[in-house]
């Protein structure tokens, strides 16, 4: 072993067995000058080595941090709420996106309520009624004089309400995409209530295709004058909604010195003013106890989707309505296609980690859309709505939503693409499967397999964790993952804020692990 000395004069061991080595011992016979010279030439070819050392330094980084964005996917059938979820992470990790849109919800809120408006009227309409008997038994024979009282009262609500179908069809209109092929999307884009010319404030979500409004398959024809049969409406991204409804949009100075604003309830064709004047019969109508034994007696339960503004009706049609988040949150509009959220998330040691989280279309014809996404896809939080245990999907109606969760489930856990990915769990609208057994809906008379078990919260919920756990058991091809199940009602912020910086941390470590990265 020999000693030498390096560049610096400090000495290092090299190998003379080594033949690279020995090549690279100064000459034997070096003069001073010579030295100097060699000193000189070896700090400069360190030097380029240690600036090519610290780009590929700097590239690693850069590497590491794009490898570092966590994709998640939202999965789930339609109004499982997955949407929800999403609006829940804006709220917070970009509240100022969120209360940007605020005012732009109001929109989607009106058409949320006129259709349950409308829903109610159907569901009344002596028409809709002799249909629906003659469907579930052609044998019964059809007293007329039993509809009578509910019948005359109907066609009095009817005629008092009948603002509503014109603005439900305006609304529609003004939200539909142009290139729905439904009879009611089609048509001029007129009576708009905004100034369509001044900006409309850019909403940071980046949607890549398009949303669609509300789950009605009904046929109005028979009820409003005016309205025809429509199915789902469907918004456009093209048609920036949420620009178009913001308030940069609608309000205007009224005074360059007071800095007075006009807002939309001064604009004589906003649709608050056919609310506001509707409202008193609105109310009268959801109060009204023949037809809520009406909807009992059929089923019907509008408090499980958008019938939730039904319990606000003067406060969502005041002139100056503001929608609160709560407004927001429960605001049905449904999602077509994969529309990506971008989020920048601070958090403690992970500061600065970029997420995307993909919010897709739950309806079976959307669901071709999700597979392009799993390849490079972190982690998938789906969403079990567990409530929906009596309910059949709007899609066809022969499904069971709950067989139907199920057997996506299975399909998503069992999927060797998504081996490695990690799997959070919604047990979703808890709270609506607490009021329904409570109502004495059970869950034994939808689900055999369910047996003598109580029809309690606390047993169905545990019934229903386990019936997803097991399938996740027995067909996951990566038996180490472990699942993350929570039993959740993402309308609830404040339990779901809870939730979603659990199912963050979860996330982060997996992706981070992932890459070796703790
Ligand atoms: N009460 C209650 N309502 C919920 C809950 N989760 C979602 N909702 C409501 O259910 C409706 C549907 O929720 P969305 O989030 O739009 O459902 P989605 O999964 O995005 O549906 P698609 O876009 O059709 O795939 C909305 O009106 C929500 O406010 C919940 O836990 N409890
Ligand atoms: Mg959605």
């Amino acid at each position: 072993m020999a000693r030498t000395r390096n560049l610096e004069g400090g000495t290092r061991r090299r190998s003379l067995s080594d033949p690279l080595a020995a090549a690279m011992l100064p000459p034997t016979n070096e003069t001073p000058e010579q030295k100097q010279e060699r000193i000189r030439a070896e700090n400069e070819a360190k030097r380029i080595s240690d600036g090519i050392d610290e780009m590929i330094r700097q590239e690693r980084n850069e590497m590491k941090k794009t490898r570092s964005d966590v994709s998640v996917l939202l999965l789930g059938q339609s109004e499982s709420g997955k949407s929800t979820t999403l609006k829940q992470f804006q709220l917070m990790h970009s509240p100022s996106a969120f209360h940007a849109e605020r005012i732009a919800w109001r929109a989607v809120i009106y058409l949320n309520l006129v259709k349950s408006i409308t829903r109610i009227l159907i569901a009344l309409s002596p028409d809709a009624d002799i249909e629906e008997q003659l469907l579930e038994d052609d044998s019964a024979s059809i007293s007329a004089d039993n509809h009578l009282p509910i019948a005359s009262k109907y066609e009095s609500y009817r005629q008092r309400l009948q603002p509503l179908f014109d603005l439900e069809e305006r609304l529609s209109r003004l939200l539909s995409s142009p290139d729905e092929d439904e009879p009611t999307q089609l048509g001029p884009q007129n009576g708009t209530w905004v100034n369509p010319t001044t900006n409309g404030h850019s909403t940071p979500i980046v949607t890549r295709p398009t949303s669609i409004l509300g789950p009605s398959n009904r046929d109005y024809s028979q009820v409003g004058h005016g309205t025809s049969k429509k199915k789902e409406l469907s918004v456009h991204t093209s048609k920036n909604w949420k620009g178009t409804f913001s308030l940069s949009r609608t309000k205007n100075p009224k005074s360059k010195h007071t800095g007075e604003i006009e807002g939309w309830w001064e604009n004589p064709d906003d649709p608050v003013h056919v609310l506001n004047a509707c409202a008193p019969v609105m109310l009268e109508l959801w109060q009204d106890h023949e037809v809520r034994m009406q909807l009992a007696e059929k089923k019907i339960r509008l408090q499980e989707s958008a019938g939730f503004y039904l319990d606000e009706i003067p406060r969502v049609t005041a002139k100056k309505y503001i929608p609160t988040d709560a407004d927001v949150l429960k605001a049905r509009l449904k999602t077509m296609g994969v529309l990506e959220y971008p989020f920048l998330i601070a958090n403690g040691a992970h500061r600065g980690v970029k997420w995307k989280i993909y919010d897709v279309g739950g309806a079976r014809n959307q669901r071709h859309a999700w597979a392009p996404y799993f390849e490079s896809v972190n982690a998938i939080i789906f969403l079990a709505p567990i409530s929906v245990f009596d309910q059949v999907l709007d899609e066809d109606r022969r499904v069971n939503r709950l067989e139907d969760s199920l057997l996506l489930w299975k399909g998503v856990v069992q999927n060797k693409l998504l081996a490695n990915v990690s799997i959070v769990l919604f047990l979703n609208k808890c709270d609506l499967l607490r009021a329904k057994l409570e109502a004495g809906v059970r869950l034994a008379d939808h689900m055999i397999t369910y047996g003598n078990r109580p029809n309690t919260y606390d047993s169905v919920s545990k019934y229903m964790r386990n019936k997803f756990s097991i399938i996740h058991e027995s067909y996951t091809p990566n038996k180490q993952r472990e699942l993350y199940p929570h039993f959740t009602s993402v309308t609830d912020t404040r339990r779901t804020a809870i939730i979603i910086a659990d199912v963050r941390d979860i996330i982060l470590k997996g992706h981070l692990k992932s890459f070796q990265l703790v």
